[in-house]
Protein backbone atom coordinates (compact mmCIF):
# COMPACT_ATOMS: atom_id res chain seq x y z
CA UNK A 1 0.00 0.00 0.00
CA UNK A 2 1.74 3.21 -1.28
CA UNK A 3 2.45 5.82 1.73
CA UNK A 4 0.14 8.96 0.40
CA UNK A 5 -0.16 8.77 -3.23
CA UNK A 6 -3.64 10.80 -3.55
CA UNK A 7 -3.45 12.78 -6.43
CA UNK A 8 0.22 12.53 -7.00
CA UNK A 9 1.41 12.01 -10.22
CA UNK A 10 2.97 8.80 -10.53
CA UNK A 11 6.47 8.49 -12.29
CA UNK A 12 7.42 5.17 -13.51
CA UNK A 13 4.35 2.26 -13.20
CA UNK A 14 5.00 -1.50 -13.51
CA UNK A 15 2.57 -4.13 -13.54
CA UNK A 16 3.14 -7.46 -12.16
CA UNK A 17 0.87 -10.11 -10.61
CA UNK A 18 -1.97 -8.58 -9.89
CA UNK A 19 0.17 -5.65 -8.44
CA UNK A 20 0.43 -2.02 -9.80
CA UNK A 21 3.91 -0.69 -8.62
CA UNK A 22 4.96 2.73 -8.87
CA UNK A 23 6.89 5.89 -7.72
CA UNK A 24 6.91 9.67 -7.38
CA UNK A 25 8.88 12.25 -6.06
CA UNK A 26 11.06 9.68 -4.59
CA UNK A 27 8.78 7.46 -3.09
CA UNK A 28 8.27 3.97 -4.29
CA UNK A 29 4.55 2.17 -3.74
CA UNK A 30 2.71 -0.53 -5.06
CA UNK A 31 -1.34 -0.94 -5.06
CA UNK A 32 -3.32 -4.35 -5.42
CA UNK A 33 -5.22 -4.90 -8.06
CA UNK A 34 -8.08 -6.21 -5.86
CA UNK A 35 -8.14 -2.85 -3.96
CA UNK A 36 -8.54 -1.19 -7.52
CA UNK A 37 -12.13 0.39 -7.78
CA UNK A 38 -12.10 1.24 -11.50
CA UNK A 39 -10.04 3.90 -13.78
CA UNK A 40 -11.06 7.31 -15.30
CA UNK A 41 -9.38 9.56 -17.77
CA UNK A 42 -6.89 12.11 -15.53
CA UNK A 43 -9.34 15.33 -16.48
CA UNK A 44 -6.13 17.42 -15.26
CA UNK A 45 -3.66 15.79 -17.76
CA UNK A 46 -4.46 13.89 -20.56
CA UNK A 47 -4.19 11.32 -21.89
CA UNK A 48 -3.18 10.45 -18.47
CA UNK A 49 -5.43 8.32 -16.22
CA UNK A 50 -6.68 7.70 -12.46
CA UNK A 51 -6.98 5.03 -10.22
CA UNK A 52 -9.32 4.69 -7.96
CA UNK A 53 -9.08 2.14 -5.45
CA UNK A 54 -9.81 1.67 -1.83
CA UNK A 55 -7.16 2.92 1.02
CA UNK A 56 -8.15 0.40 3.78
CA UNK A 57 -6.61 2.16 6.66
CA UNK A 58 -7.60 5.93 5.52
CA UNK A 59 -11.26 6.95 7.07
CA UNK A 60 -12.24 9.48 9.10
CA UNK A 61 -15.42 7.77 10.93
CA UNK A 62 -14.66 5.07 14.18
CA UNK A 63 -15.82 2.17 11.98
CA UNK A 64 -15.32 3.55 8.86
CA UNK A 65 -11.48 3.06 7.86
CA UNK A 66 -11.99 2.65 4.31
CA UNK A 67 -11.53 5.79 1.91
CA UNK A 68 -11.56 5.87 -1.55
CA UNK A 69 -7.67 7.60 -2.90
CA UNK A 70 -6.68 8.17 -5.95
CA UNK A 71 -3.27 8.20 -7.97
CA UNK A 72 -2.50 9.23 -11.28
CA UNK A 73 -0.67 7.52 -13.79
CA UNK A 74 0.49 8.59 -17.46
CA UNK A 75 -1.07 5.96 -19.52
CA UNK A 76 -3.49 3.25 -18.63
CA UNK A 77 -1.21 -0.30 -18.17
CA UNK A 78 -2.83 -2.81 -20.53
CA UNK A 79 -3.08 -5.46 -17.06
CA UNK A 80 -5.64 -2.42 -16.26
CA UNK A 81 -8.00 -1.65 -18.99
CA UNK A 82 -10.21 -4.04 -17.77
CA UNK A 83 -10.79 -1.48 -15.08
CA UNK A 84 -11.61 1.52 -17.08
CA UNK A 85 -15.01 2.95 -16.12
CA UNK A 86 -18.02 3.72 -18.71
CA UNK A 87 -20.47 6.02 -16.72
CA UNK A 88 -23.81 3.34 -16.14
CA UNK A 89 -26.87 5.17 -17.77
CA UNK A 90 -28.51 5.14 -14.30
CA UNK A 91 -25.44 7.78 -13.37
CA UNK A 92 -26.23 9.96 -16.35
CA UNK A 93 -29.91 10.05 -16.32
CA UNK A 94 -30.07 14.03 -16.63
CA UNK A 95 -31.30 14.34 -13.02
CA UNK A 96 -28.66 14.89 -10.57
CA UNK A 97 -28.10 11.27 -8.60
CA UNK A 98 -29.98 11.37 -5.16
CA UNK A 99 -27.69 10.39 -2.15
CA UNK A 100 -29.65 9.83 0.76
CA UNK A 101 -27.58 9.89 3.98
CA UNK A 102 -29.47 7.94 6.69
CA UNK A 103 -27.23 9.47 10.03
CA UNK A 104 -28.55 7.24 12.64
CA UNK A 105 -28.43 3.73 10.71
CA UNK A 106 -26.13 1.33 12.05
CA UNK A 107 -23.38 3.00 14.07
CA UNK A 108 -23.33 6.09 12.91
CA UNK A 109 -20.88 5.63 9.86
CA UNK A 110 -22.98 6.83 7.15
CA UNK A 111 -22.21 10.34 6.73
CA UNK A 112 -18.46 9.33 7.12
CA UNK A 113 -18.18 6.95 4.00
CA UNK A 114 -20.39 9.36 2.27
CA UNK A 115 -17.29 11.48 2.71
CA UNK A 116 -14.59 9.23 2.78
CA UNK A 117 -15.89 6.77 0.08
CA UNK A 118 -19.07 7.71 -2.11
CA UNK A 119 -18.26 11.81 -2.61
CA UNK A 120 -14.79 10.75 -4.17
CA UNK A 121 -16.12 8.52 -6.16
CA UNK A 122 -18.64 10.51 -8.07
CA UNK A 123 -16.77 13.31 -8.05
CA UNK A 124 -14.21 11.58 -9.75
CA UNK A 125 -16.50 10.14 -12.59
CA UNK A 126 -18.06 13.64 -12.68
CA UNK A 127 -21.50 12.56 -11.82
CA UNK A 128 -23.53 15.20 -10.77
CA UNK A 129 -25.58 14.31 -7.38
CA UNK A 130 -27.42 15.82 -4.03
CA UNK A 131 -27.38 14.86 -1.04
CA UNK A 132 -30.25 14.81 1.44
CA UNK A 133 -29.11 14.01 5.00
CA UNK A 134 -31.68 12.95 7.84
CA UNK A 135 -32.65 14.80 10.37
CA UNK A 136 -35.18 12.48 12.36
CA UNK A 137 -36.76 8.95 11.81
CA UNK A 138 -39.48 10.64 9.07
CA UNK A 139 -36.85 12.14 6.84
CA UNK A 140 -36.65 9.35 4.39
CA UNK A 141 -40.68 8.96 4.41
CA UNK A 142 -40.83 12.67 4.22
CA UNK A 143 -38.21 12.73 1.00
CA UNK A 144 -39.77 10.11 -0.51
CA UNK A 145 -43.60 11.55 -0.39
CA UNK A 146 -42.04 15.17 -1.59
CA UNK A 147 -39.81 14.26 -4.24
CA UNK A 148 -38.76 10.41 -5.05
CA UNK A 149 -42.71 9.41 -5.30
CA UNK A 150 -44.16 12.52 -7.39
CA UNK A 151 -41.32 11.79 -10.03
CA UNK A 152 -41.85 8.36 -10.53
CA UNK A 153 -45.24 9.21 -11.02
CA UNK A 154 -44.25 11.58 -13.63
CA UNK A 155 -42.30 9.20 -15.28
CA UNK A 156 -39.10 10.97 -14.57
CA UNK A 157 -36.33 8.53 -14.23
CA UNK A 158 -34.35 8.63 -10.99
CA UNK A 159 -31.43 6.94 -8.98
CA UNK A 160 -31.09 7.24 -5.35
CA UNK A 161 -28.31 5.91 -3.52
CA UNK A 162 -29.12 4.83 -0.09
CA UNK A 163 -26.40 5.00 2.80
CA UNK A 164 -28.31 3.40 5.57
CA UNK A 165 -29.25 -0.43 6.41
CA UNK A 166 -32.78 -2.09 5.43
CA UNK A 167 -34.87 0.74 7.27
CA UNK A 168 -34.53 3.74 4.19
CA UNK A 169 -34.81 1.25 1.39
CA UNK A 170 -38.12 -0.47 3.54
CA UNK A 171 -39.25 3.64 4.39
CA UNK A 172 -38.96 4.26 0.49
CA UNK A 173 -41.05 1.61 -0.36
CA UNK A 174 -43.63 2.22 1.99
CA UNK A 175 -44.68 5.34 0.68
CA UNK A 176 -44.58 4.08 -3.03
CA UNK A 177 -46.71 1.23 -1.81
CA UNK A 178 -49.71 3.43 -0.48
CA UNK A 179 -49.86 5.17 -3.44
CA UNK A 180 -52.52 5.49 -5.07
CA UNK A 181 -51.24 7.54 -8.33
CA UNK A 182 -49.76 4.63 -10.64
CA UNK A 183 -45.10 4.53 -10.74
CA UNK A 184 -44.71 5.31 -14.29
CA UNK A 185 -41.07 4.94 -13.34
CA UNK A 186 -39.37 2.31 -10.70
CA UNK A 187 -36.48 4.54 -9.24
CA UNK A 188 -33.23 2.44 -9.28
CA UNK A 189 -32.05 1.96 -5.70
CA UNK A 190 -27.92 1.62 -4.95
CA UNK A 191 -27.37 0.54 -1.71
CA UNK A 192 -24.34 1.42 0.57
CA UNK A 193 -25.11 -0.76 3.30
CA UNK A 194 -24.50 1.66 7.04
CA UNK A 195 -27.11 -0.30 8.78
CA UNK A 196 -27.23 -3.11 11.33
CA UNK A 197 -28.75 -6.03 9.50
CA UNK A 198 -28.56 -4.93 6.14
CA UNK A 199 -30.41 -7.91 5.27
CA UNK A 200 -31.05 -6.88 1.70
CA UNK A 201 -27.39 -5.51 0.59
CA UNK A 202 -26.39 -8.63 2.42
CA UNK A 203 -28.38 -10.86 0.49
CA UNK A 204 -27.25 -9.39 -2.59
CA UNK A 205 -23.52 -10.29 -1.96
CA UNK A 206 -22.71 -6.54 -0.36
CA UNK A 207 -21.20 -8.34 2.32
CA UNK A 208 -17.65 -6.53 2.68
CA UNK A 209 -19.30 -3.02 4.18
CA UNK A 210 -19.85 0.13 2.90
CA UNK A 211 -17.26 -0.14 -0.33
CA UNK A 212 -18.83 -3.13 -1.53
CA UNK A 213 -21.77 -0.83 -2.83
CA UNK A 214 -19.41 0.62 -5.38
CA UNK A 215 -19.23 -2.11 -7.61
CA UNK A 216 -23.14 -2.42 -7.83
CA UNK A 217 -23.18 1.35 -8.94
CA UNK A 218 -20.73 1.32 -11.36
CA UNK A 219 -21.28 -1.96 -13.13
CA UNK A 220 -24.97 -3.46 -11.83
CA UNK A 221 -28.04 -3.44 -14.06
CA UNK A 222 -31.21 -2.51 -12.31
CA UNK A 223 -33.94 -5.45 -11.30
CA UNK A 224 -37.00 -5.21 -9.90
CA UNK A 225 -37.23 -5.36 -5.88
CA UNK A 226 -40.06 -8.17 -5.39
CA UNK A 227 -42.06 -7.49 -2.44
CA UNK A 228 -45.06 -8.79 0.29
CA UNK A 229 -47.90 -7.36 1.45
CA UNK A 230 -49.11 -8.12 5.10
CA UNK A 231 -52.53 -8.08 6.36
CA UNK A 232 -53.35 -7.40 9.55
CA UNK A 233 -56.73 -7.87 11.30
CA UNK A 234 -57.99 -4.33 12.03
CA UNK A 235 -57.24 -3.73 15.77
CA UNK A 236 -53.68 -4.37 15.44
CA UNK A 237 -51.51 -1.14 15.89
CA UNK A 238 -47.36 0.04 15.43
CA UNK A 239 -45.24 0.39 18.13
CA UNK A 240 -42.92 3.19 18.38
CA UNK A 241 -41.02 5.20 20.63
CA UNK A 242 -38.50 1.99 21.96
CA UNK A 243 -42.18 -0.03 22.94
CA UNK A 244 -43.81 2.47 24.72
CA UNK A 245 -45.48 4.41 21.43
CA UNK A 246 -48.81 2.74 19.45
CA UNK A 247 -49.84 4.25 16.60
CA UNK A 248 -52.26 3.20 14.17
CA UNK A 249 -51.20 1.82 11.01
CA UNK A 250 -52.48 3.90 7.82
CA UNK A 251 -54.23 2.69 5.42
CA UNK A 252 -52.52 1.04 2.49
CA UNK A 253 -53.16 1.40 -1.36
CA UNK A 254 -55.42 -1.08 -1.49
CA UNK A 255 -56.70 -1.91 2.38
CA UNK A 256 -60.19 -1.77 3.37
CA UNK A 257 -59.98 -0.78 6.91
CA UNK A 258 -62.67 -1.33 7.99
CA UNK A 259 -61.71 -5.36 7.68
CA UNK A 260 -57.89 -4.97 7.58
CA UNK A 261 -54.86 -2.83 7.41
CA UNK A 262 -52.17 -3.62 5.03
CA UNK A 263 -48.18 -2.99 5.42
CA UNK A 264 -45.38 -3.94 3.08
CA UNK A 265 -42.15 -5.52 3.31
CA UNK A 266 -39.03 -6.88 0.97
CA UNK A 267 -37.26 -8.59 3.78
CA UNK A 268 -38.85 -10.35 6.31
CA UNK A 269 -42.36 -10.70 8.35
CA UNK A 270 -41.70 -12.61 11.46
CA UNK A 271 -43.24 -13.46 14.73
CA UNK A 272 -42.16 -15.79 18.12
CA UNK A 273 -38.08 -15.62 19.22
CA UNK A 274 -37.23 -13.43 16.01
CA UNK A 275 -39.76 -10.97 16.40
CA UNK A 276 -39.01 -10.41 20.25
CA UNK A 277 -35.89 -10.04 19.37
CA UNK A 278 -35.62 -7.18 16.90
CA UNK A 279 -38.72 -5.26 19.23
CA UNK A 280 -37.02 -5.88 22.78
CA UNK A 281 -33.34 -4.85 21.23
CA UNK A 282 -34.13 -2.00 18.98
CA UNK A 283 -33.48 0.63 21.95
CA UNK A 284 -30.94 3.17 22.01
CA UNK A 285 -29.04 1.43 24.49
CA UNK A 286 -29.00 -1.99 22.60
CA UNK A 287 -28.36 0.51 19.27
CA UNK A 288 -24.85 0.55 20.31
CA UNK A 289 -23.87 -3.01 20.52
CA UNK A 290 -24.24 -2.93 16.51
CA UNK A 291 -25.70 -6.63 15.29
CA UNK A 292 -24.35 -7.96 18.42
CA UNK A 293 -27.78 -6.47 19.76
CA UNK A 294 -29.83 -9.11 18.36
CA UNK A 295 -27.62 -12.27 19.89
CA UNK A 296 -27.83 -10.24 23.83
CA UNK A 297 -31.67 -9.82 23.46
CA UNK A 298 -31.79 -13.43 22.00
CA UNK A 299 -30.55 -14.64 25.25
CA UNK A 300 -32.68 -12.31 27.68
CA UNK A 301 -35.35 -14.32 25.70
CA UNK A 302 -34.36 -17.71 26.26
CA UNK A 303 -33.09 -17.50 29.63
CA UNK A 304 -35.21 -14.93 31.09
CA UNK A 305 -33.22 -13.24 34.29
CA UNK A 306 -36.59 -14.15 36.18
CA UNK A 307 -35.91 -18.11 35.78
CA UNK A 308 -38.97 -18.88 34.15
CA UNK A 309 -38.85 -21.25 30.83
CA UNK A 310 -38.68 -19.27 27.58
CA UNK A 311 -41.81 -18.77 25.95
CA UNK A 312 -44.00 -21.15 23.68
CA UNK A 313 -45.72 -19.06 21.33
CA UNK A 314 -49.20 -20.07 20.58
CA UNK A 315 -51.40 -19.96 17.42
CA UNK A 316 -52.63 -21.69 14.82
CA UNK A 317 -50.39 -20.91 10.92
CA UNK A 318 -51.68 -21.76 7.75
CA UNK A 319 -49.34 -21.97 4.59
CA UNK A 320 -50.55 -22.08 1.18
CA UNK A 321 -47.77 -23.77 -1.14
CA UNK A 322 -48.03 -24.59 -5.27
CA UNK A 323 -47.22 -28.34 -6.12
CA UNK A 324 -44.20 -26.97 -9.03
CA UNK A 325 -43.36 -23.88 -10.81
CA UNK A 326 -45.11 -24.98 -13.94
CA UNK A 327 -48.39 -25.09 -12.65
CA UNK A 328 -48.54 -21.90 -10.10
CA UNK A 329 -51.89 -20.72 -10.18
CA UNK A 330 -53.73 -24.00 -10.87
CA UNK A 331 -52.53 -26.25 -7.88
CA UNK A 332 -52.94 -23.65 -4.51
CA UNK A 333 -52.66 -26.00 -1.82
CA UNK A 334 -53.94 -24.53 2.04
CA UNK A 335 -51.91 -26.87 4.51
CA UNK A 336 -52.18 -26.08 8.49
CA UNK A 337 -48.87 -26.28 10.77
CA UNK A 338 -49.92 -29.69 13.30
CA UNK A 339 -48.79 -27.97 16.18
CA UNK A 340 -49.86 -25.11 18.06
CA UNK A 341 -47.18 -23.97 19.69
CA UNK A 342 -44.16 -22.07 18.37
CA UNK A 343 -40.70 -20.98 18.94
CA UNK A 344 -39.31 -19.16 15.30
CA UNK A 345 -41.94 -18.07 13.24
CA UNK A 346 -40.67 -16.57 9.71
CA UNK A 347 -41.14 -16.01 6.49
CA UNK A 348 -38.49 -14.33 4.05
CA UNK A 349 -37.68 -12.95 0.54
CA UNK A 350 -33.85 -12.83 1.28
CA UNK A 351 -31.14 -15.39 2.35
CA UNK A 352 -29.64 -13.30 4.88
CA UNK A 353 -30.99 -11.10 7.68
CA UNK A 354 -27.44 -10.43 8.59
CA UNK A 355 -23.67 -10.83 6.71
CA UNK A 356 -23.60 -14.14 8.39
CA UNK A 357 -27.18 -15.10 9.40
CA UNK A 358 -28.02 -17.46 6.56
CA UNK A 359 -31.53 -17.46 7.81
CA UNK A 360 -32.44 -18.95 4.26
CA UNK A 361 -30.11 -20.92 1.97
CA UNK A 362 -31.88 -21.77 -0.70
CA UNK A 363 -33.23 -17.96 -1.30
CA UNK A 364 -32.31 -16.52 -4.45
CA UNK A 365 -32.30 -12.73 -3.96
CA UNK A 366 -34.40 -10.78 -5.82
CA UNK A 367 -36.24 -14.10 -7.07
CA UNK A 368 -39.53 -12.82 -5.52
CA UNK A 369 -39.85 -16.64 -4.19
CA UNK A 370 -40.89 -16.22 -0.09
CA UNK A 371 -39.86 -18.88 2.22
CA UNK A 372 -40.99 -19.94 5.56
CA UNK A 373 -39.04 -20.99 8.14
CA UNK A 374 -40.79 -22.51 11.85
CA UNK A 375 -39.45 -24.57 14.82
CA UNK A 376 -41.71 -25.36 18.02
CA UNK A 377 -40.83 -24.46 21.75
CA UNK A 378 -37.07 -26.07 22.02
CA UNK A 379 -34.57 -26.02 25.32
CA UNK A 380 -32.47 -22.84 25.22
CA UNK A 381 -29.43 -24.79 24.42
CA UNK A 382 -31.27 -26.08 21.62
CA UNK A 383 -32.80 -22.86 20.31
CA UNK A 384 -29.37 -21.64 20.00
CA UNK A 385 -28.12 -24.39 18.84
CA UNK A 386 -30.40 -23.98 15.27
CA UNK A 387 -29.57 -20.51 15.26
CA UNK A 388 -25.94 -20.91 15.54
CA UNK A 389 -25.85 -23.41 12.51
CA UNK A 390 -28.14 -20.44 11.14
CA UNK A 391 -24.50 -18.69 11.90
CA UNK A 392 -22.78 -21.56 9.93
CA UNK A 393 -23.48 -21.52 6.02
CA UNK A 394 -27.59 -21.97 6.51
CA UNK A 395 -27.43 -25.63 8.05
CA UNK A 396 -30.36 -25.27 10.61
CA UNK A 397 -33.04 -25.93 7.55
CA UNK A 398 -31.14 -29.58 7.08
CA UNK A 399 -32.52 -30.52 11.25
CA UNK A 400 -35.73 -32.03 11.40
CA UNK A 401 -36.89 -29.85 14.23
CA UNK A 402 -36.90 -26.96 11.57
CA UNK A 403 -39.86 -26.88 8.92
CA UNK A 404 -38.39 -25.07 5.50
CA UNK A 405 -40.79 -24.61 2.57
CA UNK A 406 -41.20 -22.68 -0.12
CA UNK A 407 -44.93 -20.63 0.05
CA UNK A 408 -47.10 -18.65 -1.95
CA UNK A 409 -48.90 -16.90 1.19
CA UNK A 410 -49.08 -17.58 4.81
CA UNK A 411 -51.70 -17.12 7.67
CA UNK A 412 -51.24 -17.03 11.58
CA UNK A 413 -54.39 -16.88 13.90
CA UNK A 414 -53.16 -15.69 17.16
CA UNK A 415 -54.14 -17.31 20.40
CA UNK A 416 -52.37 -15.47 23.00
CA UNK A 417 -53.70 -13.49 26.13
CA UNK A 418 -50.34 -10.91 26.82
CA UNK A 419 -49.89 -8.58 24.29
CA UNK A 420 -46.15 -9.04 24.45
CA UNK A 421 -46.34 -12.41 22.80
CA UNK A 422 -48.47 -10.93 20.12
CA UNK A 423 -45.55 -8.77 18.55
CA UNK A 424 -44.95 -9.00 14.55
CA UNK A 425 -42.15 -8.07 12.77
CA UNK A 426 -42.13 -6.30 9.47
CA UNK A 427 -39.14 -5.48 8.36
CA UNK A 428 -37.65 -4.19 11.63
CA UNK A 429 -41.05 -2.84 12.37
CA UNK A 430 -42.87 -4.10 15.08
CA UNK A 431 -47.01 -4.44 15.45
CA UNK A 432 -48.81 -5.59 17.72
CA UNK A 433 -52.14 -7.77 16.42
CA UNK A 434 -54.78 -7.49 18.67
CA UNK A 435 -56.04 -10.52 21.14
CA UNK A 436 -57.58 -13.23 18.61
CA UNK A 437 -56.40 -11.17 15.95
CA UNK A 438 -54.42 -12.12 12.23
CA UNK A 439 -51.98 -11.96 10.41
CA UNK A 440 -52.06 -13.00 6.15
CA UNK A 441 -48.48 -12.61 4.25
CA UNK A 442 -48.39 -12.90 0.21
CA UNK A 443 -46.43 -11.63 -2.89
CA UNK A 444 -47.08 -8.04 -3.71
CA UNK A 445 -47.93 -8.05 -7.74
CA UNK A 446 -46.39 -4.12 -8.53
CA UNK A 447 -43.27 -3.37 -9.42
CA UNK A 448 -42.81 -0.32 -7.42
CA UNK A 449 -38.73 -0.03 -6.93
CA UNK A 450 -35.85 -1.42 -8.71
CA UNK A 451 -32.15 -2.09 -7.16
CA UNK A 452 -29.00 -2.13 -9.02
CA UNK A 453 -27.43 -5.44 -8.80
CA UNK A 454 -24.03 -6.61 -10.23
CA UNK A 455 -23.93 -9.57 -12.82
CA UNK A 456 -22.46 -12.83 -11.52
N1 LIG B 1 -31.38 11.92 12.31
C1 LIG B 1 -32.17 10.94 12.73
N2 LIG B 1 -32.89 11.08 13.89
C2 LIG B 1 -33.67 10.07 14.31
N3 LIG B 1 -33.83 8.89 13.69
C3 LIG B 1 -33.14 8.71 12.56
C4 LIG B 1 -32.30 9.72 12.01
N4 LIG B 1 -31.74 9.24 10.87
C5 LIG B 1 -32.23 7.99 10.71
N5 LIG B 1 -33.06 7.68 11.71
C6 LIG B 1 -33.76 6.42 11.90
O1 LIG B 1 -32.80 5.46 12.31
C7 LIG B 1 -33.18 4.19 11.83
C8 LIG B 1 -32.04 3.63 11.04
O2 LIG B 1 -32.51 2.48 10.35
P1 LIG B 1 -31.66 1.69 9.35
O3 LIG B 1 -32.45 0.50 8.98
O4 LIG B 1 -31.12 2.54 8.28
O5 LIG B 1 -30.43 1.23 10.22
P2 LIG B 1 -30.36 0.00 11.16
O6 LIG B 1 -31.65 -0.23 11.86
O7 LIG B 1 -29.14 0.19 12.00
O8 LIG B 1 -30.03 -1.19 10.12
P3 LIG B 1 -30.86 -2.49 9.68
O9 LIG B 1 -32.28 -2.08 9.45
O10 LIG B 1 -30.17 -2.91 8.41
O11 LIG B 1 -30.68 -3.47 10.80
C9 LIG B 1 -34.43 4.40 10.98
O12 LIG B 1 -35.56 4.13 11.76
C10 LIG B 1 -34.36 5.87 10.63
O13 LIG B 1 -35.60 6.45 10.36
Amino acid sequence: MPAEPTDRQAEIVATEEGVLKWACTGIEGQLNFEDIVCAVPNPERRPGCRVLFLDKNGGTGEDSSIRLATINIPSIPVALTSFLAEIPIHLRCGEPVQVVISTRSGTGTARAVFQDLLRPFLRNLSVDYRVYETQSAQSILELSQSLFLSRASTGVPQTIILLSGDGGLIDILDVFSKSKDAIRAAPTLALIPCGTGNAMASSMGLRSGPASGLAPLLRGQPIPLPTFTVKLSPGSQMVTDEGKGRVSIEPGAESDTATHHTMYGAVVASWGLHAALVADSDTTDYRRFGSERFKMAAKELLYPSDGSESHRFRGQITMTTTASDDDADLDLRSETVAENEHMYVLATLVPRLEKDFLISPDSVPLSGKIRFLRFGPQSPEEAMRLMTLAYQGGQHVREESVTYREVESLRIDFQEELERWRRVCIDGKIVVVEKGGWIVLSKEPRQLLCVLQSGP
